[in-house]
This record gives C-alpha cells, sequence and structure tokens, in this order.
C-alpha cells in the first residue's frame, strides 16, 4: 500500500513541524503481559478475575505500525488523533475535557484507575474523546471519593480504552514524528491495510470540532469552587457580568471566575456578537475548545466583532481565536503540549508558573500586529502562552489558569480583567 501520508498546516517562523517518513510495510508491535484484564470482567466490576486475557484489540497509527492492545470499556472501530499527556493524576478531568474531541489520550503515566471516578470531577457533560491509551489498568480501585471502577466508566460513557500497550514506545514515535492519527479496534474481521487507510484519509486538520461540543442555548451558570478546594477567593458576590462563550468549556473555568465574583452566562459557540453586546456585560470570555482554530471563521469574526466594544479574555482555544482576529496566525505544533507540567514565564508578574497545559496549536507571535504583547512563554520550546493588547482590553492565555487537572501557579485574580 502506498498511501502518502497528508501534509499538514506549513511551519511559519517556528520549526515545531517536520514531515512524517513515509512507511512502505506494517509493523506490529506487542507488549509481554504483565497485567492481565479480562475486558468483560473490568467492564462489569473494574476487577479482572482471568489473568490470562489476550489481545483483542489493535491501534494502527497513520505511520504503518501496528500495536497489539487489550481493550476495556466500549468495543467497535474509532479513528482519531493520537496525543500524549504527562499529567500523574487527573485522568477523570482530562477524559471529560471536551478540548480533546477527536483525539485518542495516551497517559505516559503507565498505571491509570487507581482512584476510580467519582461524581466532582468531570468537566464536562459528556467524554468527548476518540478513546484511551494507557500502560497499566489498576486491578483495584481505591479512592475515598470513589464511585465507580474505569472500565464501568468507560463503558456507560460508549467509550474505547486499552491498555496493555507499550506507551512509551508510542509517546517516543508521536515526539520524533510528531502526532499521528490512528484507528483504534476491537473489531477481528478488519484487516491491519485497511485499517491503515482509514487512519491515513481521515484528518482533524481543517474541521469544525467545536459545533460537536458547544452547548445549544444559553444558560446561567452558578456553581462555585467548593470552600474547602478554594484558597484564593474570599466569598465574593456577584460584582461583574462575564458572557462566556463555550468553545467547549471546561467546568473549572466557570466555577473558578464564580468564585472571583462574576454572574456568568453561558452562550452557544454561534451567538451573535449583537446579542451579547445587547446583554451589556462586563466581560466576555472565549473559551477552550477542540480542534483546528483556523477551521471555525465564525468564531474568529464574532471575536473581531466584539474586540473593542468590551474587555476580552481567551483561554487555550480563544486564545487562539483571539490570535487570529487581532491580525495574526495560529500553526499546527508538532505534538503540541498536554500536561500538567509545563513551565511558562509570566513576563508581567516575572515569575515562573507551572502549568496545565492541552492544545496542538499555537500562536505565531510574528504574525501579529503592533501593540499586541507576548505576556507569557512557554519555558519548553519557547512558544506564545499569553497574549494582551491593552488599546483594546484584551488578555488570553493558551494554557489552563484554572487549573484542572494540574498546579494552581496560575490561579490568580491579579491578571483577570473583570477585577479591580
Ligand atoms: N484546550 C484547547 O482549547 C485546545 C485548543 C486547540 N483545539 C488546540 O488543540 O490547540
Amino acid at each position: 500500500m502506498e498511501l502518502a501520508i497528508k501534509n499538514r498546516i506549513a511551519p511559519t517562523t517556528q520549526n515545531f513541524l517536520t514531515s512524517k517518513p513515509k512507511v512502505k510495510s506494517l509493523r506490529v508491535f506487542s507488549v509481554k503481559c504483565i497485567t492481565s484484564l479480562s475486558s468483560s470482567d473490568v467492564a462489569a466490576t473494574g476487577v479482572a478475575d482471568r489473568p490470562w486475557k489476550t489481545s483483542d484489540a489493535r491501534l494502527v497509527l497513520e505511520d504503518g505500525s501496528v500495536w497489539r492492545a487489550k481493550s476495556f470499556g466500549a468495543r467497535g472501530t474509532q479513528v482519531g488523533e493520537v496525543v500524549f499527556n504527562t499529567s500523574l493524576t487527573g485522568y477523570q478531568e482530562i477524559l471529560t475535557d471536551p478540548s480533546y474531541a477527536g483525539q485518542f489520550v495516551l497517559m505516559t503515566n503507565p498505571h491509570i484507575g487507581n482512584t476510580g471516578v467519582n461524581f466532582d470531577d468531570e468537566e464536562s457533560r459528556q467524554c468527548f474523546l476518540a478513546g484511551l491509551v494507557i500502560r497499566s489498568l489498576s486491578i483495584s480501585t481505591s479512592n475515598w471519593r470513589c464511585t465507580k471502577a474505569l472500565g464501568d466508566y468507560l463503558l456507560e460513557r460508549n467509550l474505547m480504552g486499552i491498555y496493555d500497550v507499550d506507551t512509551r514506545a508510542i509517546t517516543r514515535r508521536l515526539r520524533q514524528d510528531g502526532s499521528l492519527i490512528g484507528v483504534l479496534t476491537t473489531e477481528e474481521s478488519k484487516t491491519d491495510e485497511e485499517l491503515l487507510e482509514m487512519s491515513r484519509s481521515w484528518d482533524i486538520v481543517g474541521i469544525d470540532l467545536i459545533s460537536g461540543v458547544t452547548c445549544t442555548a444559553p444558560y446561567e451558570w452558578v456553581d462555585k469552587t467548593d470552600p474547602e478546594w478554594d484558597f484564593n477567593c474570599e466569598g465574593r458576590g456577584d460584582i461583574y457580568h462575564v458572557i462566556a462563550y463555550d468553545f467547549g468549556i471546561k467546568h473549572n473555568i466557570l466555577r473558578r471566575l464564580s468564585s472571583y465574583g462574576c454572574k456568568i452566562t453561558v452562550v452557544p459557540s454561534n451567538w451573535p456578537a449583537s446579542e451579547t453586546l445587547k446583554m451589556k456585560p462586563d466581560g466576555v470570555l472565549f473559551s477552550n475548545g477542540p480542534g483546528d482554530p483556523s477551521a471555525v471563521p465564525y468564531a474568529v469574526k464574532t471575536v473581531k466583532e466584539l474586540l473593542g466594544n468590551v474587555p476580552v479574555f481567551g483561554i487555550c482555544m480563544g486564545h487562539q481565536l483571539l490570535g487570529q482576529a487581532l491580525g495574526g496566525k495560529t500553526f499546527k505544533m508538532k505534538f503540541g503540549h498536554h500536561g500538567g507540567n509545563h513551565p511558562v514565564r509570566n513576563l508581567v508578574a516575572n515569575r515562573v508558573e507551572i502549568s496545565a497545559q492541552n492544545h496542538n496549536y499555537a500562536v505565531d507571535p510574528a504574525s501579529l500586529p503592533k501593540g499586541v504583547e507576548v505576556t507569557h512563554i512557554n519555558l519548553n520550546d519557547g512558544s506564545c502562552a499569553g497574549l494582551a493588547f491593552p488599546a483594546l482590553n484584551v488578555i488570553s492565555l493558551q494554557y489552563h489558569p484554572e487549573a484542572s487537572p494540574g498546579p494552581h501557579d496560575s490561579d490568580s485574580g491579579n491578571q483577570s480583567p473583570f477585577l479591580s
């Protein structure tokens, strides 16, 4: 099979992309069984009693590699982009982060599932990601908040998961060649060649993934951070009215804003700017969200129409849309940033923050017009991690200041345009 690997968006000033090597043949990888769980047992109880389960799933990557694994959760066939996440904790927040729509999340932490799942850590109403790839699925759960085993949760959410796969080797491959499209299947009838072709004929670039995750109608958000977990707020009342554009918004962004004294109205991604201005908000938030910021010109148009009329703040996808609305360009990174351990230099406060990140695209600072300031820099690769345009009351961050899961260094009222 000689299918050309699809071209990706060309790099701009930064050399984060490399072309992917063409492969002529399929290569099969499997991991010697260390932890074996039966998928039916995991699905039913999260606990294994038959240690001899053999591989019943395959992950076929567009570079021609075939990874044999064991399935848990839903069964079937699913295509998506494979990204690796280096967070040590927070798999449930990751599973419910809508920004992962269209992606398989591979956890580099080898031991997943040990704290089970609970009702409190969900970041959205659903799991939008394509699937979960892990090294070892915990055979037991132990946490005071645990209400369910991870395997049961995945099955309930109709989400595919695989384990007993060499996540370290796949991560090395992604770091070397860049993010890869993959197909995950439990269907024996599909040949490796068919799956390879499927992976090569799909691409995440250029697809509007936001419209599949946004809310359908405006609603008020009232929930604050539980005082037991809060460390930075002193029970402010609703001082400011904020309109939050839901491009795939995480609940903890809303909770943190609410705790800082904001009355919040969440609106769908296609909510007209004119309607927002009629509501006379004190500020507008553009949220995180999945996929390619260049694939949603309608959202950039809305951001442009609001610029200068109201103070605005962007997080992740919101930051990228602001970058484009200000006249700048975004580009696809080689393998992006996904984890809770990214050092960022905050040039405004002159300090380094350890931050939670999840993005595959970035704003090219060289493409931005005069007057736009780069306020934060990712210290791992020098990419743009924050912007400000004081003339139009704009600030934005590429990473997640609400940090769930992740460190709390960026949770600060000092930088919010909504607070005095
Ligand atoms: N967390 C996000 O908002 C992700 C932004 C964008 N979808 C990216 O991958 O870069």
